[in-house]
């Protein structure tokens, strides 16, 4: 059985489900590119601020015009108004999930959630805690005080309080987060690596093994699988880390 076959089986269908592949790519013909070797084995892709930019909604289109699932990684963070106004055109596509800066405050995920709630699709709406890039030192250069997992939980309870359907955050957190948080809360976990993987620029890192042993729902697997050497060995790797480990 090849490797692709093998990532096709029911055995990796809850990785699949819980996967979204970062199109980190500036162009459209690059995002199409990744989306056409890694399609049907993946069936979810992140869209961030690179490839929005680039390629617009668009290209947005053209994946949801081949039934595939897209997490918009828009990071909204303005005033309540504006906030609004940007997810009331986002939610005119049938997009699986958006998020916006919990840092934000109250009154802008309150009328995020509201936005929403009034569209004509209703993604999931997750808030951004602290990114994933940011380290304790890194907090308190911002002003901000204490440890990330104290940011985190203050910036979780926000998201709850606003009735958002769950929280971007790093795997380290997410012990802490189970204890605060009911089942269906979505805990959507960027910036996994594998013990041999390079961290980039990623500070608060987990392996996908340790990640989903604590609680998350959802990794975004970014340059871990894009720019490994063999993306096929690198996702097998990923998704099993994902699927036989966490008992
Ligand atoms: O806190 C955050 C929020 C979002 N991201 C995004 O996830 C991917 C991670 O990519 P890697 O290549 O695996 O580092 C990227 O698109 C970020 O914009 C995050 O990393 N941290």
């Amino acid at each position: 059985m090849s490797v692709v076959d093998t990532l096709l089986s029911p055995r990796f269908d809850a990785a699949r489900k819980a996967s979204y592949l970062a199109l980190d790519v500036d162009t459209e013909a690059a995002a199409l590119q990744l989306v056409e070797q890694f399609t049907p084995v993946v069936d979810g892709y992140k869209v961030g601020l690179e490839l929005f930019h680039a390629a617009g909604m668009r290209l947005v289109e053209k994946l949801l015009q081949r039934n595939l699932r897209v997490f918009l990684d828009m990071k909204l963070h303005d005033i309540p108004n504006t906030v609004a106004g940007a997810l009331r055109a986002i939610c005119e596509y049938p997009i699986e999930m958006v998020n916006v800066h919990a840092q934000g405050g109250l009154r802008m995920l309150t009328a995020a959630r509201a936005a929403v709630a009034q569209a004509p699709y209703q993604p999931l709406l997750i808030g951004v805690t602290l990114l994933t890039s940011l380290d304790e030192a890194d907090l308190a250069a911002m002003g901000v005080q204490g440890t990330p997992v104290q940011g985190v939980e203050r910036l979780t309870k926000l998201c709850q309080a606003a009735q958002l359907d769950g929280v971007v955050c790093s795997a380290q957190e997410l012990a802490h987060l189970a204890a605060l948080v009911p089942d269906g809360f979505e805990r959507v976990v960027p910036g996994t690596r594998l013990a041999t993987d390079d961290r980039h620029d990623q500070q608060r890192i987990l392996t996908p093994r340790e990640a989903m042993q604590r609680g998350a729902t959802r990794l975004v697997l970014g340059r871990g699988v894009r720019t490994a050497d063999d993306r096929w060995q690198a996702l097998h790797a990923y998704w099993t880390e994902m699927t036989n480990d966490h008992v």
